[in-house]
């Protein structure tokens, strides 16, 4: 039987191939690399895959630009994207490169923790330029700024793109001239070394990845999309709400349960005093708790901006509940909004 296709930020062993890894096991699922976070996009409102996972904040270095920037769709070819899932990785970076022969640690020699370290010290001076993923040098600025301090750096789409181009470029040990981080799958995979491990600047340092999927008929209906709301879409929006989800989150209780949450994006009239106060306030009156909140520019008008808006709850097709009354109530107040998936929330493991 064919199995499900599940977009990934490629080559392999990047970030994103761990999440999705970890959410949509191999053996189940086709595991499909792609070049951009747009191409993961395009793929899943093309239905070219049944989901795509996308990274979409990082606990160092906060948001992921690019997935804000494609879920505010502003050339609106994205319009049936929604996220249905969430997974929190473990980001531990590691300096990859090759290692002169004679510092290769032998297989049958353990290392001992430091070891690394040393051996990167002895040779940290040929490194003549690093690549990355934008996002990564942000969570490793302690570590580069003390030890590799000057030297060029290139973005690239993934970090195990840029584990790619090293084995590329440094084919053996005498034309080592370059890094990249990557994750642990990665050294193996791409024949290179690792000179370093654990360079992020925190320790628990976690990135949350988006699970995303086209618009299916059961979903709850969609919100007119970053459209002018009129009183009569008002009335026509058919929402239908059952009671959210008793917020019981994180309990780590496997009988509680499961909770979820929403994100939603809106505009707001920007000349109208106390219109974003009141555009965030309908989540509070409805008890609302929001998780997180972004903004970018809307590219409609210089100095407008697109909110995002995270809270834990769920938009249901059926019944009534607090997520459907704040979107009724936001209507009254935004210029445009949109809802952008409700998924089940999962427990970041640092908590
Ligand atoms: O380059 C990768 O490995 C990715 O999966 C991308 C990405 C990101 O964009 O945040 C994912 C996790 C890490 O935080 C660094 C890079």
């Amino acid at each position: 039987m064919e199995r499900p296709k599940v977009a990934f930020l490629g080559p392999v062993a990047s970030y994103t191939h761990q999440a999705a890894l970890e959410s949509f096991p191999a053996a189940t699922h086709e595991l499909v690399p792609y070049t951009t976070i747009a191409d993961i996009f395009q793929a899943a409102q093309s239905g070219a895959v049944w989901r795509g996972v996308v990274p979409f904040e990082n606990s160092t270095n906060g948001s992921v630009v690019m997935t804000l920037d494609l879920l505010a769709d502003r050339k609106k070819e994205l319009k049936d994207v929604l996220v249905c899932g969430e997974a929190y990785v473990d980001v531990r970076h590691c300096l990859v490169g090759r290692l002169p022969k004679e510092l290769r640690p032998s297989p049958d020699q353990p290392s001992r923790p430091g070891d690394d370290l040393e051996r990167f010290k002895k040779i940290k001076h040929r490194i003549k330029k690093l690549y990355s993923h934008p996002q990564a040098w942000g969570q490793c600025e302690l570590f580069l700024s003390e030890h590799l301090k000057g030297v060029e750096r290139q973005d690239v789409s993934s970090t195990s793109k840029a584990a790619e181009i090293v084995a590329q470029e440094n084919p053996c040990d005498e034309h080592f001239t370059s890094g990249s981080d990557i994750t642990q799958l990665g050294p193996d995979i791409f024949g290179l070394d690792i000179l370093a491990y654990g360079i992020q600047d925190e320790s628990g340092n976690m990135t949350r990845f988006f699970m995303l999927k086209k618009e299916e008929p059961e979903d709850p209906i969609e919100s007119p999309l970053n459209a002018a709301i009129s009183p009569t879409s008002q009335e026509e929006e058919p929402i239908l709400t059952s009671a959210t989800m008793p917020s019981d989150y994180a309990s780590g209780n496997p009988f509680s349960q499961p909770t979820f949450k929403t994100l939603i994006s809106f505009t707001i009239p920007h000349t109208s005093p106390g219109a974003l106060a009141k555009g965030l306030g309908v989540f509070g009156d409805h008890g609302l708790n929001l998780t997180s909140i972004n903004t970018r520019p809307s590219l409609v008008e210089p100095w407008n901006y697109l909110f995002f808006v995270e809270m834990v709850g769920k938009r249901e097709r059926h019944g009534r509940g607090s997520v459907n009354a704040a979107l009724r109530d936001l209507q009254g107040v935004a210029r445009t909004w949109r809802w952008l998936g409700s998924w089940e929330m999962q427990v970041d493991t640092a908590v």
